[in-house]
């Protein structure tokens, strides 16, 4: 049987990093033996030329290539031969990320950037079985990246706010596969509600 993609999502500082590093942990994900993964992907070449794109001022059509080119590899190389063996995939972010923050930084590219991006995926990818989002506010979730000490081009208020939008536009136009999580919570709030959203996922799937 072919397994689950599972993914999460949200604003920069919303917290998917910190809930994908205590599901790693947690006893009861462990017993369904999963498979972490993220995006942009690390250590590779695709994800290398990613992460040298967004530290620097490039082109953001050039930047949506490298972001797609990152998934079409992490597509080939982890995710199609992981589902292929019916493993559990949690991805720290995935292609609604890249709707979400190239639909607002290709606003002065395209007319419909949202859609556009969404057409450029349709007929390649893998769509996730399950998503969730990291709802927060942006003031909240800059503030948290103040205090974790990195400062990324992306983290500035008014651009988090577009693309916190496109988030929820995304969750409200899919609540089948969409789970939305109030970030604001506890992290350990946080992953009690996954944890259990996991369960019942996987118990019904
Ligand atoms: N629920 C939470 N409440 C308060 N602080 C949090 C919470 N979740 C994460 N943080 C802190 O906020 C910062 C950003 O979290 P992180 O997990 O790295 O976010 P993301 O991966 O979504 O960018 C980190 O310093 C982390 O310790
Ligand atoms: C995967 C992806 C990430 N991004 C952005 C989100 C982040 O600001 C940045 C790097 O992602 P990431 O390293 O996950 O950042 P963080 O841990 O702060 O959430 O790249 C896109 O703009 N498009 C994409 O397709």
């Amino acid at each position: 049987m072919r397994g689950k993609l599972i993914t999460l999502e949200g604003i920069d500082g919303s917290g998917k990093s910190t809930v994908a590093e205590k599901l790693k942990k947690n006893p009861e994900i462990k017993a369904f033996n999963p498979i972490f993964t993220r995006e942009p992907t690390r250590g590779t070449l695709t994800g290398n030329a990613v992460e040298k794109a967004i530290q620097s001022d490039t082109d953001q059509l050039a930047e949506l290539f490298l972001f797609t080119a990152d998934h079409a590899e992490h597509l080939a190389k982890l995710i199609k031969p992981a589902l292929e063996n019916g493993k559990i995939v949690i991805s720290d972010r995935y292609s609604d990320s890249r709707y979400a923050y190239q639909g607002i930084t290709l606003k002065t590219h395209l007319e419909n950037p949202l859609e556009w991006v969404k057409d450029l995926h349709r007929s390649w990818t893998i769509v996730p079985d399950l998503t969730f989002l990291f709802d927060i506010r942006p003031e909240i979730s800059i503030e948290r990246c103040g205090k974790r000490g990195e400062q990324s081009k992306f983290e500035k208020l008014e651009f988090l706010r577009g693309v916190r939008e496109i988030f929820l536009k995304l969750a409200a136009d899919d609540p089948e596969r969409f789970i939305v999580i109030d970030a604001s919570h506890s992290p350990e709030y946080v992953e009690k509600e996954v944890v259990k959203k996991i369960q019942e996922f996987l118990s019904r799937n």
